[in-house]
């Protein structure tokens, strides 16, 4: 029921039927829970197989999503991302530059020399108060753009909930534990479109990439990708290693925040999009990927889980509050 999707450099990242942990014998549950703990802690990385998405969902999603990116860039500026808190809306190439760095300084330095090549578009949850999602006018091809939206919204929410459930039930504490942290649903779709480039345009610049090296800051990423490629995850060795696609996974990465809510047990792992293996032709064509970020709910007060520290004093982190937390990381990169 398990293998490895990835092996390389020291960094192991299984492949686990999570039908077995929804639906198998209270055996198989408890082992598909084990096996994604232990992925979460050694690579931050695992894929699943076996989803309550089914690939008509998936490839609903990726048309529309596709539909989408052909607007004209007047229509998606229109809607266009404003501020952390809000955390919504379009971001057009070289809005976002994802790194590890923190001083905005640094980051701005290092969006100008190589800016991210790919264009997105975020949506939160409907009825956040405060924060309505500005949806694009559903006119031609976009009929039905916020149905299709909302309704994987909900699918990824059930799936958070239930990966959180998998963690606690490896972990040997209640299986409801996360359960009042994950109800809200405070997570964020997001539709990337990475656009046809040149080929040399990687040669001319080598530190040109579709997305910069980073790891991702809430609980757990649900990432879905296109058959092209690209997406890589730095390994223990400090390479980086293609985490392939395989058609009907999905690649689910732990974050820093519940890297700190478990004391550091669980590891948020750095990744990044370079070019697609080489193949026939000039150019590289587009890529569409689909992140899922998941967050502790917005007002949920995050505290070292029980079962991962011993005595008070082997807790590393001081609490902190989830919607803060996620602010003060965005702040740093848009
Ligand atoms: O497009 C991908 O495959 C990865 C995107 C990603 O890591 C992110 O947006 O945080
Ligand atoms: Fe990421």
């Amino acid at each position: 029921m398990e293998s490895a999707a990835v092996k390389s450099e020291g960094l192991v990242i299984p492949l686990i039927d999570f039908s077995l942990f929804l639906n198998g014998t209270p055996d198989q549950r408890q082992e598909a829970a084990r096996a994604i703990l232990h992925g979460f802690q050694t690579a931050g990385f695992i894929y699943l197989k076996g989803l309550p998405i089914t690939p008509e969902d998936r490839k609903h999603l990726f048309e529309t999503s596709a539909k989408y990116f052909k607007l004209p860039i007047d229509t998606k500026m229109s809607h266009c991302w404003t501020t952390p808190e809000a955390n919504r809306g379009y971001s057009a190439p070289g809005r976002e530059k994802t790194t590890s760095l923190i001083d905005p300084e640094d980051v701005k330095k290092l969006r100008n020399a190589a800016p991210d090549l790919k264009e997105s578009l975020e949506i939160g949850r409907e009825g956040e108060p405060g924060h309505p999602n500005i949806w694009p006018i559903e006119e031609g091809e976009l009929v039905g753009f916020k149905k299709t939206m909302v309704n994987f919204h909900d699918k990824c929410k059930y799936l958070h909930m239930e990966v959180m459930r998998a963690i606690a039930v490896g972990l040997g504490i209640d299986e409801h534990w996360f359960d009042n942290f994950t109800d809200v649903g405070d997570n964020t779709l997001r539709l990337l479109h990475y656009p046809e480039v040149k080929k040399d345009v990687f040669t001319i610049n080598p530190g040109q990439v579709r997305a910069g090296a980073h790891s991702d800051y809430g609980s757990i990423t649900l990432l879905f990708q296109d058959s092209r490629g690209g997406l890589q995850v730095q390994s223990p060795t400090g390479a980086f290693v293609d985490a392939t696609p395989i058609e009907d996974t999905c690649v689910v990465n732990a974050g820093d925040l519940l890297a700190r809510w478990s004391n550091d047990n669980i590891k948020s792992t750095i990744h990044r999009v370079v070019e697609p293996p080489s193949r026939e032709g000039s150019v590289y064509p587009a890529r569409y990927s689909i992140a899922y970020f998941c967050n502790p709910n917005f007002k949920s007060h995050i505290e070292a889980i029980p079962s991962t520290y011993e005595t008070e004093k082997d807790r590393k982190y001081p609490g902190i509050n989830s919607g803060d937390y996620l602010i003060q990381r965005l702040a740093a990169t848009y």
